[in-house]
């Protein structure tokens, strides 16, 4: 199996993405440890991916908190002996605001969490990923390539725009302990926060829900949105020794938007 014998990190396992990156964790033989800020939402996460509990551990990790993401890597070391890679999903996205209206105190937590977190989650997994090599990937989203839905989020849109900056260099000064940097870029990911999305445009718009679906699809080269357990499976790939000689790219899982 693809990840047998692997321990990988999840940042940010709540309803969508990072839970389904857990899951295809477990499902592909690899141990999965999971951090969230809610004890609960992890309990439930690892309850149905891996009932027994042996392929899964937990802790509420804010990645704003050094400490806290050294404490997720120690776990990781403690359960499972090792950390071949980790998949950074936690990232606020869901301040919207104008330049004018800013409020510069969001803007900075929103960096601090997307970028600065990331980098403090890579940094406290480095001394077990030194060991053995292994795999870092970032989830950007392809607005860090084109940026067609992300009006009123500038620092969203530049968290992760860095973060794909970041990702190059990193790529550079990693690679020589064999540990490989790659960004997945989803664009419109169907999960959780889309279907409110289309819920909510659906309501404030007078339209059904069918039709701003359809509308979204429409810009797809593909007949269907990409789900988050598609985005999962690109990461997982991306974790995996299968992707040995990949590093330092941005892999878009997007149903061919921008082909259009
Ligand atoms: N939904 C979409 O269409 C797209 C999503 N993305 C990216 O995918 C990822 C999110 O996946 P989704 O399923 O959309 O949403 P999600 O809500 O499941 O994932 C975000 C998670 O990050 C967690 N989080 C936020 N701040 C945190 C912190 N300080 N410490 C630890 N965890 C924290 C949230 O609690 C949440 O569970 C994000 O990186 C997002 O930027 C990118 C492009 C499109
Ligand atoms: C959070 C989020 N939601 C929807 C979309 C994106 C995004 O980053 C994106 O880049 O294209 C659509």
């Amino acid at each position: 199996m693809l990840l047998e014998g692997k321990t990988v990190i999840v940042s940010g396992v709540g309803a969508g993405l990072g839970h389904r990156v857990a899951a295809a964790v477990v499902r592909d033989g690899g141990n999965a440890v999971l951090g969230a800020r809610t004890e609960a939402h992890l309990a439930k996460a690892a309850a149905e991916i891996d009932p027994d509990g042996t392929h899964t551990a937990y802790l509420p990790t804010d990645i704003k908190d050094e400490g806290q993401c050294v404490a997720l890597a120690a776990l990781a070391q403690e359960r499972f002996g090792r950390i071949d890679a980790v998949v950074h999903v936690a990232a606020w996205d869901s301040y919207f605001g104008g330049l004018e209206d800013a409020d510069f105190a969001t803007w900075q937590e929103v960096l601090d969490v997307n970028l600065l977190g990331t980098l403090r989650m890579t940094r406290a997994c480095l001394p077990a990923l030194k060991e053995r090599g292994g795999s870092v990937v970032i989830i950007g989203t392809q607005s860090s390539v084109a940026a067609p839905s992300q009006v009123r989020q500038a620092a969203y849109a530049a968290s992760k725009g860095a973060l794909t900056s970041a990702m190059y260099s990193l790529a550079r000064e990693l690679g020589p302990h064999r540990i490989r940097v790659n960004t997945v870029l989803p664009g419109w990911m169907w999960g959780p926060p889309v279907e409110a999305y289309v819920r909510i445009t659906a309501q404030s718009h007078d339209v059904p829900e069918a039709e701003v679906l359809r509308r979204l699809t429409g810009r797809m080269a593909l007949p269907e949105l990409a789900t988050d357990g598609d985005v999962a499976d690109a990461a997982v790939f991306l974790a995996s020794d299968r992707a040995r000689a990949i590093t330092g790219q941005s892999l878009l899982v997007n149903a061919g938007e921008l082909m259009r």
